[in-house]
């Protein structure tokens, strides 16, 4: 037997969900570059979900649906209220939530597609409503419910500030919502797949997917990427403050790619969402200081910036809290999560790979009182 570390180059299922082919990602054929200048989160929801484009008709239904599904239950917020948030990760009270979201569901161990697919809509419409849900209990305010006629990324914004936000604001989010969406067998959707073809349910393979993403080489590294930047402070700093990372041989979050290796087609449209609205608001400094780190690191170590790096800089600027950047992550991946979950039920096989053992061989066993 011969081992293969972190599984790099691994072919493990088939999908016709989104590819990663020299370089270029797409949706079910359709490029990324294409579907974040045009396209409404909720279409790209349906595409992976369909492996179609949807009709007006069909996209006009999947938005009611998502609407009419974004309640939650009253005790997952009694139980968002009944710890300290102040000491408490999203992703963890996010993780919790979804599990428990399982509990309040009669269909959770129902098997049947309808069952799985009305699963799927009500996980993506509360999803949203969990992490905005949270924000606001954390600040002390109540929860606030969906409003009516309101894109998905809007009411995300509207449930999260509790006004309607303004159309730039909507097109950021939708933006970063339509880009994180869906990425081939990352980590945290790979979980998702182990986990649901064991047969496990729904909502065990979301909550074994959060778990994944929650981690700062995975989906958590939006937030350190924030922090490394608040850190450095002035633009001025950015090179040496990187280069005493690289000499302690530290990893510099937002940067490099398993699969990538000229570029991650997603970062420069964060880029220039960046450079937008860092400008817009005054803040163009956390754009300077990001240009000059991914220069740095691309000149010395070869490495493009990832989907995580930008991204820091264009929450921040949309004032969002940074540890809800890797929630805001799962509130869009979600979506490519639950299509791999219903591929992988289509199409089912035990995933189970072998793990070649390096431990000591036939040892003599010895009762306790003679060890
Ligand atoms: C949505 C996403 O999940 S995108 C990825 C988000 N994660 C991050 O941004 C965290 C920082 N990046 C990393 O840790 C890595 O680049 C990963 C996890 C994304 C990919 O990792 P792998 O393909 O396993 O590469 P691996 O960790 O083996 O690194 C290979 C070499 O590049 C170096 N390297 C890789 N990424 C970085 C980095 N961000 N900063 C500095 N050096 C790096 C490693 O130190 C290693 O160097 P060595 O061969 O001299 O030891
Ligand atoms: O594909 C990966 O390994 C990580 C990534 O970029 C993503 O999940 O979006």
């Amino acid at each position: 037997m011969s081992t293969t570390k972190g599984l790099e180059g691994i072919v493990a299922t088939e999908s016709s969900i989104s590819s990663i082919i020299d370089d270029q990602l797409t949706y079910a054929g359709y490029k990324i570059d294409d579907l974040a200048e045009n396209s409404s989160f909720e279409e790209v929801i349906f595409l992976l979900w369909n492996k179609k484009l949807p009709s007006q008709d069909e996209l006009d239904r999947l938005a009611e649906d998502l609407f009419s599904n974004m309640e939650l239950p009253g005790e997952i917020i009694q139980h968002l209220k009944s710890y300290d948030l102040s000491t408490v990760h999203p992703m963890a009270a996010l993780r919790t939530a979804i599990s428990m979201l399982g509990l309040f569901d009669p269909e959770a161990d129902e098997m049947n597609e309808e069952a799985n697919k009305r699963k799927a809509v009500s996980l993506q419409a509360k999803i949203s409503s969990v992490v905005a849900a949270f924000a606001r209990i954390r600040q002390g305010k109540d929860p606030v419910a969906p409003k009516q006629g309101l894109s998905y990324a809007a009411n995300f914004l509207y449930m999260l500030n509790g006004k309607e936000p303004k159309d730039l604001e909507v097109e950021a989010v939708n933006k970063a919502l339509v880009l994180h969406a869906d990425h081939e067998l990352n980590a945290s959707t790979f979980t998702a797949r182990v986990c649901v073809a064991t047969l496990s349910d729904v909502y065990s393979g979301i909550t074994s997917a959060i778990s994944a993403l929650k981690g700062p080489l995975h989906g958590g590294a939006n937030e350190r990427v924030m922090k490394m930047l608040t850190e450095i402070g002035e633009v001025d700093n950015a090179i040496p403050y990187i280069k005493k990372m690289l000499d302690n041989k530290e990893k510099v979050m937002g940067m490099g790619h398993r699969v990538y290796r000229t570029g991650d087609p997603r970062a420069k449209h964060l880029k220039k969402m960046s450079r937008e609205l860092t400008e817009l608001t005054g803040q163009s400094k956390w754009y300077d200081m990001s240009v000059k780190i991914e220069e740095y690191i691309k000149e010395n170590k070869g490495l493009p910036a990832n989907v995580d790096f930008y991204s820091a800089s264009v929450y921040h600027s949309l004032g969002i809290e940074h540890d809800l950047f890797t929630p805001i992550f799962a509130v869009s991946r979600v979506s490519g999560w639950l299509a791999h979950i219903l591929e992988q039920y289509e199409n089912n096989r035990l995933i189970r790979p072998r793990a070649e053992y390096v431990g000591p061989k036939l040892q003599s066993y010895k009762p306790v009182e003679e060890r």
